[in-house]
């Protein structure tokens, strides 16, 4: 049996009383309570330094001593009824600068207030007495499970998702660990709340909705400075980042700045799905400013109001990110790009995957899980990959990612060479089928799926000419797939596979009662965001949801807990294979193609498990010796979000 001890590394460094202003295990009693800090830059995850300087000294003395007799006639001066404005921060006017002076009060009140600590009326009565929590609290005392049922039903009573949302959040930044726990106890329910759907509509109106900033902005006026940003960050021991530039959030375009619910949201899911502990966690926006007239006529938005640099200035911004992120957290931090425009995504991948430990989720983690639910598929279908034809509705990251790790895999199991398999993959872009004639003009990552064809301008003309038995929507484009489209699939399949991958919901190919009933039930349907389950003909159809959530979180920690250094290809075919293997009988019963996210943290131990042992194989990992048993080592390293007890 591996104990947690066993992986420090990844454990919660943060222990209760460890830190400098808040509980009550560095005061000698409750009679010396007062430390004077500065709201500046620090270690210390309060994001306060305690001063030493005389000049300190001195305030802490007077804030220790406050019956010391005045120095001056201003300290004399009290307000009436209130307290001395010792400082003079109340008397200063709007064009005098004042230092943001804030005295911690070794007392319960900063616990209460401190997310990473708080547990509310969790607190037992030892903990209240021992850290100054009594009359601060309401006297009862409650079980986190008790919290736990308390909230899902708090979160339930509003109708409006993004009223949800906004309770999922409320609750993240006053007690991190009960917001966890039920994340992680009510997956299924909360998944579409954290995540898309709702956190499409969160970006949209990101501005408006936070009262408190997440996540790190670097946008271009820190250039030159990018390292010194970082350094704000009160987290050092940073194992994750997932940063964007906000360019294509989900299929909603460009939200600039307000892309940040996404680095936020899929950090949660790092946490609660896979178990890498919040404060290792870095959400990142970058902003180059943004190409979305209405952002860029809106008042309260809140980025750059410029439009999107480009070509050189916006090069020279990443690199200068990335040269940063590994100079200040090291070489084996994980930066994972997310909801970058494509002209972008590729090149970055390339030009830092032999440098930095990079991924980019949208091309590699949707392939990823893409790939497991064909092999899944397979099952119920019969036969091989080499068996079937695929057919694309966007060639974008997703699209041809997707593509590549199909061909990628297929080659292996048949032997034949890349180009060959290929031939079998088909995708059609705004422009129609890609075929050998528009090759010149593709971009370069379309190239390798340009195939001798005539043109074809329609969805359903291509259904009809290429005959496909899997259909992938990857277009970012709402109802896509019409009735036309499902029913040609079905009439060419006896079992059509259509997968609607585009995100939020408006944005999917089609729903899934559309997939059922213009196949007549016999579509083997998952799509990105969820959806209810559908009655077609007194049959029941749950259909499964294709998203690289299912992937990225054990992922990363397969690489953070073996230390790799490089994201290889074949560590994203083992992520596939382990959470293909993850698919019961019972889910098959059902017509599933992935497991429900119930299970994920055991799924993610399993995926993490089968990257590390791939990461061993192939050299990529540093983390040595090798542990035996790498699925017990994996949930043996996942952070779990029950309260610790405060000595
Ligand atoms: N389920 C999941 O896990 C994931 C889902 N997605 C979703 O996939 C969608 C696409 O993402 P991504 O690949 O990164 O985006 P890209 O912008 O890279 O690609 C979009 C592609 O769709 C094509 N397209 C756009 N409109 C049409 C149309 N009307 N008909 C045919 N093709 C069209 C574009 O064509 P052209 O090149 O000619 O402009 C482009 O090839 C998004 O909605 C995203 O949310 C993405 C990642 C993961
Ligand atoms: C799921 C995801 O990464 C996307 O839609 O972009
Ligand atoms: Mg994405």
């Amino acid at each position: 049996m591996i104990s947690s001890s066993s992986c420090s590394f990844l454990s919660n460094s943060a222990v209760a009383g460890s830190r400098s202003i808040c509980g009550g295990a560095q005061r000698k009693g409750p009679s010396s309570p007062f430390r004077v800090v500065c709201l500046a830059p620090s270690n210390d995850r309060s994001g306060s330094v305690v001063l030493d300087s005389p000049a300190a000294v001195k305030k802490e003395q007077i804030r220790n001593e406050p019956t010391s007799v005045p120095d001056t006639a201003e300290e004399e001066q009290v307000s009436a009824g209130g307290p001395r404005d010792v400082y003079g921060e109340d008397r200063a006017t709007e064009d005098q600068f004042v230092t943001p002076w804030n005295v911690s009060v070794a007392s319960g009140y900063t616990l209460l207030r401190d997310p990473h600590f708080n547990k509310g009326l969790a607190f037992t009565e030892k903990e209240r007495d021992a850290h100054y929590l009594r009359g601060l609290l309401p006297p009862t005392v409650i079980s986190q499970e008790t919290q736990v049922k308390k909230m899902i039903q708090h979160v339930r009573q509003y109708q409006v998702p993004l009223q949800k949302y906004m309770a999922m959040m409320d609750l993240q930044e006053r007690n991190e660990r009960l917001f966890y726990k039920l994340l992680i106890e009510h997956v299924e329910e909360l998944l579409p709340v954290v995540y898309t759907p709702t956190v499409g509509e969160a970006c949209q109106k990101y501005g408006s909705i936070f009262m408190r900033p997440q996540g790190l902005y670097i946008s271009l006026k820190e250039k030159g400075r990018i390292l010194e940003v970082l350094r704000n960050w009160p987290e050092k021991n940073i194992q994750v980042i997932v940063v964007t530039d906000g360019e294509r959030i989900l299929g909603l375009g460009d939200l600039g700045c307000q892309g940040m619910g996404i680095p936020v949201g899929k950090l949660s899911l790092y946490t609660a799905l896979g178990g890498v502990r919040p404060s290792a966690c870095l959400p990142i926006t970058i902003d180059v400013g943004t190409n979305n007239e209405s952002l860029l006529n809106d008042e309260l938005y809140i980025g750059l109001k410029q439009r999107r640099a480009t070509g050189q200035e916006y090069a020279e911004l990443m690199h200068e990110f990335m040269t940063a992120v590994k100079q200040n957290y090291g070489e084996k931090v994980l930066i994972q790009f997310e909801d970058f425009a494509n002209h972008n995504a590729f090149d970055l991948l390339e030009k830092y995957r032999s440098t930095h430990l990079v991924f980019n989720d949208d091309i590699q983690g949707t392939a990823s899980v893409v790939l497991a639910g064909l092999v899944a598929a397979l099952k119920l279908v019969g036969g091989n990959l080499a068996d079937h034809r695929f057919l694309f509705l966007g060639a974008g990251e997703a699209g041809t990612g997707i593509a590549e790790l199909i061909a990628l895999e297929t080659s292996k199991q048949t032997n034949a060479p890349l180009e060959e398999v290929r031939k079998n993959i088909w995708l059609v872009d705004s422009k129609g089928l890609i075929v050998n004639s528009r090759k010149e003009s593709l971009q370069h990552f379309k190239k390798p799926w340009a195939h001798d064809h005539e043109p074809v301008h329609r969805l359903v003309d291509a259904v009809n000419k290429i005959k496909p038995t899997v259909l992938i929507g990857t277009s970012g484009q709402g109802r896509t797939f019409t009735k036309e489209v499902i029913e040609a699939m079905a009439s060419i399949n006896e079992k059509p596979i259509i997968l609607s991958l585009s995100n939020p919901t408006s944005q999917s190919e089609c729903t899934a009662e559309e997939a059922y009933k213009w196949s007549q039930g016999r579509a083997i349907f998952a799509s990105g965001s969820p959806f209810p389950p559908v009655e077609y003909e007194g049959k029941v159809f749950v259909p499964g949801q294709a998203n690289n959530a299912y992937i990225f979180p054990g992922f990363g920690l397969g690489l953070i807990m073996s230390g790799t250094i490089r994201v290889h290809d074949d560590l994203l075919l083992a992520a596939s294979e382990a959470l293909a293997a993850q698919v019961s009988e019972e889910n098959f019963e059902k017509g599933l193609i992935y497991p429900p996210f119930t299970n994920i943290r055991k799924i993610s131990a399993h995926i993490a498990a089968s990257v590390a042992a791939k990461a061993y194989e192939l050299g990529l990992a540093t983390r040595l010796p090798q542990p035996k048993d790498l699925v017990k080592f994996a949930e043996s390293c996942m952070y779990t979000p029950a309260y610790r007890s405060y000595r």
